[in-house]
């Protein structure tokens, strides 16, 4: 078990990544800035529906302080850490922090399997509740919703109509327009975003279309 490092001292610490780049930003509230990921390896979730699989082994240990560092070489306000799932990794919590002292804006991006109370408050949480057809609905944290904040956000990725209907019920159920902002996302190449903007509009539903931006510019090319 690492201690909490004293602010600014050196951070021998490691995590295993998967990749750092530089893109702008595909998805959630601060879509289109440039912003650097930081994708740390291993995921304990399999939804059937993930498009980055090749996070889920492999990787390179890296220390804290070496990660920092590439960050800072891009020039970026924005980073976003996101992987596989970043909280399986206990130490990616120092991580946030760290970036959150140095004057980034963070984002991260989570399953919602993981207990999210210990992430810095700083950060911009975004939680994914995965739907019926992720495979991996039984996974959900319900225990989250207790600690987000207003600049947080909960996202539902959905693969079919019946996704959609399990994800409007429950906003309602915990009222959850009311604590933070709503994402909803088509399952990409799934659900077509059309259909699911004319859903949206039809229960006019308190929530806001998401679409990948990044897949759109780039298409599935690694690196973005
Ligand atoms: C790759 S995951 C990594 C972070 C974390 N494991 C999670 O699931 O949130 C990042 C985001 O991409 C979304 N995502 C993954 N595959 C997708 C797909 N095929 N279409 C749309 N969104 C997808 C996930 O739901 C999640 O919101
Ligand atoms: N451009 C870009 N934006 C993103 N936002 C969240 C991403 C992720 O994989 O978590 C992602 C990603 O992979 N690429
Ligand atoms: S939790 Fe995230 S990284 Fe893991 S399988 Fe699901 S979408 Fe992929
Ligand atoms: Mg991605």
């Amino acid at each position: 078990m690492s201690q909490e490092p004293v602010a600014g001292a050196p951070h021998p610490e490691r995590l295993r990544i998967t990749e750092i780049f530089h893109s702008i930003q595909g998805e959630a509230d601060a879509v289109g800035w440039p912003t650097v990921f930081v994708r740390l390896t291993g995921c304990p979730l399999r939804c059937t529906w993930c498009d980055t699989t090749y996070s889920f082994h492999g990787g390179a240990w890296r220390t804290i302080d070496d990660i920092v560092a590439e960050v800072a070489t891009y020039g970026a306000r924005h980073v976003c850490v996101t992987g596989g799932e970043p909280l399986s990794q206990k130490r990616c919590l120092i991580l946030l922090k760290r970036l959150c002292d140095a004057g980034y804006e963070v984002s991260l991006e989570t399953s919602g399997a993981l207990d999210v109370a210990p992430v810095d408050a700083r950060v911009r949480k975004v939680v994914d509740l995965k739907a019926p057809g992720s495979g991996e609905f039984k996974r959900n944290r319900w225990a989250n919703l207790d600690h987000l904040r207003p600049h947080d956000q909960v996202k539902f990725v959905l693969a079919d109509r019946a996704d959609y209907e399990w994800a409007r019920g429950v906003v309602a159920e915990h009222r959850l327009a009311a604590r933070c902002q709503v994402l909803f996302s088509p399952v990409h190449g799934s659900v077509g975003p059309r259909e699911l903007a004319e859903w949206i509009l039809a229960d006019r539903l308190p929530v806001r279309l998401q679409m990948q931006l990044h897949k759109l510019l780039w298409g599935e090319e690694p690196g973005h």
